[in-house]
């Protein structure tokens, strides 16, 4: 049994695909972030967990050749890159390498392809939290949370953005002094501006979204004043009021304080409003990779009939709408839902529908209906999709369905589950989110009875 703050040392044998080093301590698994295979490291014990302990790292006796040294002041506070300490080539490489043990773990048989990686793995996200609070001294505290924690750590530059993002976040937190907006207090549960929400478009404009705890606004037109004067790029800003204590960083009521309260991007060769409550994929080149690859997959002859569910603001839907009959965008989102029917106008796309609902709930309905579908391409959430989608999707029985997944656990649960009636042979990786332990992937699923 070891005891917490006992200092031990050891070899990692392996990182898993959660950023974690394993090492064996007389026949205890101790898990430790920020380390690479083969490293002798030092670390202190924090917490027992039912596998083991966690530990943190205080030294890195010998490191890896693929160590390299990190940038970024935030590293190990932050909590969001992982895998800045591993030289790029070898982030990649682990993602594969991951991928190929859960394919296994999962006694699947997939051809695991290599994770295509970004040239420059830097400022990339295009979409941005500020988080603030008050520190004991009662000073502005404004950046990302530390992982499972309330705890912000102040940040004013993060290497995943561009310098304009970056230059924002400083002009941000001036005008948010300047102008002496309350900070709300998690604690006290009093005070006013909580996030704000930063997305941006290729032409590198922004939407800037305030999220507040109340309604009232006061000083709100010199806010816009002073912020406008700072920054030419920001082109709408946006109110959203979330007076409920939730981790979830949106509320329900927005109200749009200047420009059009949305925001315009290009993507895969379309246009496409985004409004600050619908998803819209993080890492623009990437995701235009990712996509290709999808459509590319697919066998079409132009009179397929295609369901695209988990849709958001119809970023698929429309891509593939030229390539087939038609299309129904399926999404639960009612915001995304109208951004992307103001997107389907936009594009001047007729042969393209979307519904408002739960993409299981749909599901259902179609295979109730004993609808005649060809292809289905699914881009859950997290979570992957529920039995009641899968099971109507196996009674649906499309020739041809395209799974991508930000989530390749749930991805081959699911897979499993559909492996009675679809083969598939192949996964392709992306490397969506460098520096971080995320990956996408995508695969087709042929119908076995063709
Ligand atoms: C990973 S995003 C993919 C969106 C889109 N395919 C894209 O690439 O931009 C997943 C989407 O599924 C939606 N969603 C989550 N749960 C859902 C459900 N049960 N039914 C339908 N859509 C859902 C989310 O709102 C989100 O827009």
């Amino acid at each position: 049994m070891l005891k917490k703050k006992q200092k031990i040392s050891g070899e990692i044998e392996q990182v898993q695909s959660n950023g974690l080093g394993v090492f064996t301590y007389q026949k205890n698994k101790v898990f430790v972030k920020y380390v690479l295979q083969g490293e002798q490291v030092e670390v202190i014990i924090t917490r027992k967990l039912k596998e083991g302990y966690l530990a943190e790292l205080l030294r890195v006796v010998k490191p890896s050749s693929i160590r390299t040294k990190v940038k970024c002041p935030y590293f190990q506070k932050c909590g969001s890159c992982n895998y800045l300490h591993m030289l790029y080539p070898f982030e990649l490489k682990q993602k594969t390498q991951e991928i190929k043990q859960l394919v296994s773990q999962n006694r699947l048989k997939l051809n695991v392809h290599n994770c295509e990686g970004m040239d420059v793995p830097y400022s990339y996200r295009n979409k941005l939290i500020l988080s603030f609070s008050k520190n004991r001294k009662n000073e502005m505290v404004a950046g990302f949370y530390e992982p499972f924690t309330h705890h912000i750590v102040n940040i004013d530059n993060c290497l995943l953005h561009d310098k304009e993002t970056n230059k924002l976040i400083k002009d941000l937190k001036m005008v948010v002094k300047k102008c002496r907006l309350d900070i709300y207090d998690e604690n006290t549960k009093y005070g006013f501006l909580r996030h704000i929400l930063v997305r941006e478009n290729q032409e590198k404009k922004f939407m800037v979204t305030l999220v507040t705890a109340t309604k009232e606004f006061r000083g709100k037109k010199k806010f816009v004043q002073e912020l406008l004067k700072v920054n030419e790029n920001v082109e709408t800003i946006v109110q959203n009021i979330n007076s409920r204590q939730t981790s979830v960083v949106l509320g329900d009521e927005e109200i749009n304080i200047y420009g059009r309260g949305i925001i315009y991007d290009d993507l895969s060769g379309h246009k496409f409003k985004i409004s600050s409550k619908s998803f819209y994929q993080i890492n623009h080149s990437q995701c235009e990779k990712l996509y290709d690859k999808a459509l590319s997959l697919l066998k079409l002859n132009g009179d397929e009939t295609v369901v695209d569910t988990y849709c958001g603001i119809g970023t698929i839907t429309l891509s593939v709408a030229s390539k087939v009959k038609k299309v129904i965008g399926v999404e639960l989102n009612e915001n995304a839902v109208r951004d992307a029917n103001v997107n389907k106008e936009v594009n001047d796309i007729h042969n393209v529908e979307f519904v408002n609902d739960d993409a299981g709930n749909y599901m259902q309905k179609l295979a109730y209906k004993k609808a005649k579908i060809d292809v289905v391409i699914m881009d859950p959430a997290r979570d992957g999709s529920d039995e009641k989608f899968l099971d109507s999707l196996l009674k649906l029985q499309p020739k041809q369905i395209v799974y991508i997944s930000c989530n390749p656990e749930t991805q081959m649960r699911d897979l499993k589950h559909l492996s009675k009636q679809y083969h598939f042979k192949d996964i392709y990786l992306y490397d969506m989110f460098p520096r971080t332990t995320h990956v996408e992937s995508v695969v087709l699923l042929q119908r076995k009875n063709n």
